[in-house]
C-alpha cells in the first residue's frame, strides 16, 4: 500500500497531478435531498475507487531525447502567420554549476568549468577583495531577469558599474519568446524550432541563426550534446518521423550539407565538412562542389552531423575551452521525387551557428587566433550589418538596400535571408554572469531593433521562386558530387537524363548542320526561281508587245492589199475575169474565177494519172457575148477531154468579152466529168481580155484534163462547141449534143467575128457506151461574116494554140474571183467567123504543124504529150475540115 501512495520520482520537465480534480461532495448540512429515495439511491451507489493505477501507468520519459512530441505538433506552430516579423529569441545560459542539474558528464560543464578560470580577466588585487567578501555570490550572480511575459528581460549592471551612471537596468522586450536558464532543449525547440520544421516540411525555406557571445551557448543549442540534443538533431528527428495526421513526407526526398566558414589568415575559406569534403569555392550565394549528403533517417543524419562537428574547426581560449573558430552553416533540403514537384516545391531549411563574438581581453587570443578573433567579429558585425540595413531600408524605403552581404562569405550565402527574401529566425543566446553583462548588454541593444524587420506576405512565393533558384544553381554543379556520395534513384534518373541529353545533342548536331545547308540552299534557290519569274513576266510583255505589232501589221497588210486589190480592179479591172461559179436553186452552175482556179490546181495534182491517157474528153466551152444580160445559164452537158484532146482557147482578139462563166461538172456513173464554162462577153472588151478569157479556157481545160485522169476511161472525144452571137439575146441555152467530133480531135473554137456576141461551146459525155460526140453549135449573127475568112481564123487558131503552150502563166491557178463591175462599160466582144477560123485552120494546116512541132509545150505538159497534142491538132484540124465539107454553108 506504501508503495502505491508513494509516488515516483518526478521528472524536471513533465509534471504529473498526482491528485486529480474531483467533484466536491455536498455537505450533507447543507445540501438536502429531494427525496428520500434519491437520498437512498445516493447513499447506495458504490463508491468509485481512486485511479491511482491508471495514472500509474502511464509513462513518463526519463530523459529529455524522447521528449518530442509525437502525437501531434505543437500548438503555437500557427504563430507562423500571425506574425510578419522577424522572430528572435533569447535564450539564457544556466548560471548555476552543471552539477546542480545532475549532469557533469557534458564537456559543456568542463568548459563551463573551464571558462569561469579564464573568461573576464580581473583586477588581481579587486579579485583577492571579491574572493575575500564573497567569492561564490559573485560568480553566479545573474545580471538579467526574464520578464513575467517571458518575452521580456531586465538587464542590470553588476555592482561593479552601478556606481556609474551610465549602467542603468535595461529592459529588451519585443522577443518572441525568452527562454530562461533553466529551460530546456525540448521546450525551445518546440517553442522556436518547430514551427520552421513544420513550414519547410510544407515547402518553405528557413533559416535558424544562432547569435551570441562565445561560450553563450550557441553550439551548444543547435547541436546540443548526446543527453540534450540540440535544434538540428530534434529538428532531423521530426522530419524523418512523421506524424500522424499529418500526411507522410514518403515522397520527399532529404539532403544534407554541412560546411563552414573559416578564417585562413586574412583570407575567408569554406570547407565541407562532410566526410569527403573540402575546400569549396563561393561565387555569391550558391557554393560550388559542396556535397549534399541523402539522409534516410535521423540517426544517419545525427552522425553526419557528429562526424562534421569533429571536423569543424575548434580551439581553446580563455572563454571556451572548445570555442568554435568558424561559422557553421547546415543545410537540409527537401526534394520530392516526383519531377513536377522538384520545379514547384524544393525547401533548404537552414541551421547557423555563428562564431560567438570575442573580446580580446577575455579571450587573451594572439596571432593566429586573434587573427581568427578579428575575422569572427567581421563576420558577426557584417551580419548585424545586413540586417539593420534591412531593417532601416524597411523602415524608409529611399534608403537604398546596402549589401553589406559582399564582405563575407557567410552572408554572401544567406543573401536571401538577410534581405528579407527568405523567412528566419534568430535565437540570441547569452549568459547571465554579471562578468557577461558586457557582452549581453551589446548582444541585445544591437539585436533588439531586428525584432522589427519585417517579411513581405509574398515570401512564400518569393521563396518558391528562391527555391527554384537555388535548387537549379545548387543541383547543376553539385550534382556530380552528391552522386558520388549518394547514388540515388534518383540522381541516377538525373544523370541519365542529362547523358540522354547529351547523346541527343551529339546526335542531333549532323542533323541540325544539314538542316541548315539545305535551308541556306532553299534561300539561294529561291531568290534564283524569284530573278528567273521577273525576266520570264519581262519576256512575257515583250511576246505581247510584238502579238500586237504583228496584229498590227498584218492589219496593215490587209489594208494594203485591200488597197492593192482595188487599185487593181479599179485599174486592171477589164483584164480580169470575173468568173463565178455556183449553183443556185435551180442546180444552174455558177462558177468564180477563184473556185476555179482552185479546181484547176487541185485538179492538177492528178495529171500523172496514167488513166489520163487512156480516157476521152469531153470539153465544152460556151462563150456568150451579151451587152445586156448578166447571167447565162448553162443547161448543158459536161465537157469531156479525151485522152489525147488538147486544151481549147477560145481567142477573141479583137471582140469586147462582157463575161465568161464556166462550168465544169461530173456526172454519170461511168465517171465521166463535165465542164461547163459560160462566158459572158461584152462587146466592148478590149483585145487583151480575150486573152485573158484565153488564158482562163486553157486553165478550164487544164482541169478537166486533171479531172479525167481519174473519171474518163473512154476513147471517144464528143466536143461541142457552140457559139452564139447575139447582141440582143441575153440568153443563150444550150441544151443539146450536137456534133460528134472524131477521136482525137483537137477542138478549137475561134470566133474572130467581132460582131459576135456571144460563143458557147458545150463538151459533153453521156451513154453509157462511152462513145463520144462532140457537138458544135454556132449560131451566128446576121452581121458575121462568113466563112471567108475561116483560114485566117485557123491560122489564128493556131498561133493561139502556141501562145496556149507557151504562155500558159503559172497564174493559171490563181483564183478567179468573181467580179463584175457593175458601171463599167463592157467592152464588146469581137469574134471571129467560124468560117474565117476554119480557112485559116485549113490553109495553115501544113504550116502550123511544123510550128507545133517545133515548138515545144511549156507548163505541165511535156515533151512526150507534145507529140500527142500535135497529132491531136492535126486530128482535131481534119475533123473541122471534114465538119466544113459536110456544111458547106459555112
Ligand atoms: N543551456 C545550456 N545548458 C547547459 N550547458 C550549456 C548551455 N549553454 C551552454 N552550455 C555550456 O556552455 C559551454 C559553452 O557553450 P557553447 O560552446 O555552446 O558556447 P558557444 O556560444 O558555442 O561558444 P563559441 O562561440 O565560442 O563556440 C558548453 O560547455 C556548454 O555545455
Amino acid at each position: 500500500m506504501d508503495n502505491v501512495l508513494s509516488p515516483p520520482p518526478c521528472p524536471n520537465t513533465v509534471t504529473v497531478r498526482r491528485n486529480p480534480h474531483r467533484k466536491a461532495r455536498p455537505t450533507p448540512s447543507t445540501t438536502k435531498p429531494p427525496s428520500d429515495t434519491s437520498s437512498a439511491s445516493s447513499c447506495n451507489l458504490p463508491q468509485i475507487p481512486f485511479p491511482i493505477q491508471d495514472i500509474l501507468s502511464i509513462e513518463i520519459p526519463q530523459s529529455e531525447t524522447t521528449t518530442i512530441s509525437d502525437s501531434q505538433p505543437p500548438s503555437f506552430s500557427s504563430d507562423d502567420s500571425e506574425s510578419e516579423n522577424l522572430k528572435v529569441y533569447l535564450r539564457i545560459r544556466p548560471l548555476v554549476p552543471p552539477t546542480a542539474r545532475g549532469s557533469t558528464k557534458f564537456p559543456a560543464d568542463q568548459s563551463t568549468r573551464s571558462r569561469a578560470k579564464n573568461v573576464w580577466p580581473q583586477n588581481p588585487a579587486k579579485k583577492n577583495t571579491v574572493k575575500e567578501k564573497n567569492p561564490t555570490k559573485k560568480a553566479y550572480e545573474s545580471c538579467i531577469k526574464v520578464g513575467d511575459d517571458s518575452c521580456s528581460v531586465t538587464l542590470s549592471p553588476p555592482a561593479a558599474l552601478q556606481d556609474s551612471k551610465r549602467s542603468k537596468s535595461e529592459v529588451y522586450e519585443g522577443f518572441s519568446h525568452v527562454f530562461s536558464a533553466d529551460s530546456t532543449q525540448i521546450e525551445v525547440y518546440e517553442r522556436m524550432v518547430n514551427p520552421l520544421v513544420e513550414g519547410f516540411l510544407k515547402g518553405k525555406s528557413l533559416m535558424l541563426a544562432a547569435l551570441g557571445s562565445t561560450g553563450s551557448g550557441k553550439t551548444h543549442t543547435m547541436f546540443g550534446s548526446p543527453r540534450e540534443r540540440g535544434m538540428v538533431p530534434l529538428a532531423l528527428q521530426r522530419i524523418f518521423k512523421p506524424i500522424k495526421g499529418c500526411g507522410s513526407e514518403s515522397s520527399r526526398k532529404f539532403f544534407l550539407s554541412v560546411f563552414e566558414v573559416y578564417a585562413d589568415g586574412k583570407a575567408e575559406r569554406i570547407c565541407d565538412l562532410c566526410p569527403d569534403g573540402t575546400d569549396l569555392r563561393v561565387q555569391q550565394s550558391p557554393i560550388k562542389g559542396i556535397q549534399e549528403v541523402l539522409i534516410h533517417d535521423a540517426a544517419e543524419a545525427e552522425s553526419l552531423i557528429g562526424r562534421a562537428m569533429l571536423k569543424r574547426s575548434t580551439a581553446a581560449t580563455n572563454a571556451n575551452s572548445q570555442s568554435s573558430r568558424s561559422q557553421c552553416i547546415i543545410n537540409i533540403s527537401s526534394v520530392a521525387e516526383k519531377e513536377k514537384d522538384v520545379q514547384s516545391n524544393c525547401a533548404v531549411l537552414t541551421f547557423v551557428d555563428l562564431a560567438g563574438a570575442e573580446r580580446e581581453k577575455r579571450t587573451g587570443n594572439q596571432g593566429a587566433r586573434l587573427l581568427e578573433s578579428n575575422f569572427i567579429n567581421n563576420t558577426s558585425l557584417v551580419f548585424g550589418l545586413c540586417l539593420r540595413s534591412l531593417l532601416e531600408h524597411q523602415k524608409n524605403p529611399k534608403k537604398p538596400l546596402q549589401k553589406h552581404f559582399q564582405n563575407s562569405l557567410l552572408t554572401r550565402h544567406l543573401r536571401d535571408y538577410l534581405e528579407g527574401k527568405k523567412r528566419m529566425t534568430l535565437i540570441l543566446t547569452v549568459k547571465p554572469g554579471e562578468e557577461d553583462y558586457l557582452d549581453t548588454s551589446y548582444l541585445l541593444r544591437q539585436a533588439s531593433p531586428y525584432m522589427k524587420i519585417k517579411f513581405a506576405k509574398v515570401e512564400d512565393e518569393s521563396s518558391l521562386h528562391c527555391n527554384k533558384r537555388h535548387f537549379q544553381t545548387l543541383s547543376r554543379p553539385e550534382q556530380p558530387k552528391r552522386m558520388k556520395v549518394s547514388r540515388t534513384d534518383a540522381c541516377k534518373k538525373e544523370e541519365k537524363d542529362v547523358g540522354d541529353e547529351n547523346q541527343h545533342c551529339k546526335e542531333d548536331a549532323p542533323q541540325r548542320r544539314n538542316y541548315q545547308i539545305m535551308q541556306n540552299f532553299a534561300k539561294a534557290l529561291l531568290n534564283v526561281l524569284k530573278e528567273y519569274k521577273e525576266k520570264l513576266k519581262v519576256a512575257e510583255t515583250e511576246i505581247l508587245n510584238l502579238r500586237g505589232n504583228l496584229s498590227y501589221e498584218k492589219t496593215r497588210s490587209l489594208g494594203l492589199e485591200k488597197e492593192l486589190d482595188n487599185l487593181k480592179s479599179c485599174c486592171t479591172c477589164s483584164k480580169e475575169e470575173q468568173i463565178s461559179y455556183s449553183v443556185d436553186e435551180d442546180n444552174n452552175p455558177r462558177y468564180s474565177k477563184a473556185e476555179v482556179g482552185n479546181t484547176s490546181s487541185s485538179s492538177a495534182e492528178n495529171l500523172d494519172c496514167p488513166k489520163y491517157f487512156q480516157n476521152e474528153l469531153d470539153i465544152a466551152v460556151v462563150e456568150y457575148t451579151n451587152q445586156k444580160h448578166e447571167s447565162f445559164p448553162v443547161n448543158g452537158n459536161i465537157n469531156t477531154f479525151s485522152e489525147q484532146s488538147d486544151c481549147v482557147v477560145v481567142e477573141d482578139d479583137k471582140l469586147n468579152t462582157e463575161a465568161t462563166e464556166i462550168g465544169v461538172s461530173s456526172s454519170g456513173d461511168d465517171n465521166s466529168s463535165s465542164i461547163d464554162q459560160v462566158q459572158q462577153l461584152n462587146e466592148n472588151d478590149e483585145d487583151n481580155k480575150s486573152t485573158y478569157s484565153k488564158d482562163e479556157v486553157d486553165n478550164t481545160s487544164s482541169i478537166s484534163a486533171e479531172n479525167l485522169d481519174c473519171h474518163s476511161n473512154q476513147n471517144e472525144l464528143d466536143i461541142a462547141v457552140v457559139e452564139y452571137t447575139n447582141q440582143k439575146h441575153g440568153s443563150f441555152p444550150v441544151n443539146g449534143n450536137v456534133n460528134e467530133v472524131s477521136e482525137e480531135s483537137d477542138c478549137v473554137v475561134e470566133d474572130g467575128n467581132p460582131k459576135t456576141e456571144a460563143t458557147e461551146i458545150g463538151i459533153s459525155s453521156s451513154g453509157d457506151d462511152n462513145s463520144l460526140s462532140i457537138d458544135l453549135v454556132q449560131q451566128l449573127n446576121e452581121n458575121d461574116e462568113d466563112a471567108k475568112d475561116l483560114s485566117a481564123s485557123l491560122k489564128e487558131l493556131m498561133g493561139t494554140q502556141e501562145c496556149d503552150t507557151a504562155n500558159v502563166p503559172h497564174s493559171a491557178t490563181i483564183p478567179i474571183t468573181t467580179c463584175k463591175p457593175p458601171d463599167i462599160e463592157k467592152p464588146k466582144r469581137r469574134l471571129l467567123p467560124a468560117s474565117s477560123v476554119l480557112l485559116r485552120n485549113v490553109s495553115t494546116l501544113d504550116v502550123d504543124d511544123d510550128v507545133a512541132t517545133q515548138q515545144k509545150p511549156k507548163g505541165n505538159r511535156g515533151g512526150k504529150k507534145s507529140a500527142v497534142e500535135e497529132r491531136q491538132r492535126t486530128q482535131g484540124s481534119i475533123s473541122l475540115l471534114r465538119l466544113l465539107q459536110r456544111n458547106p454553108h459555112l
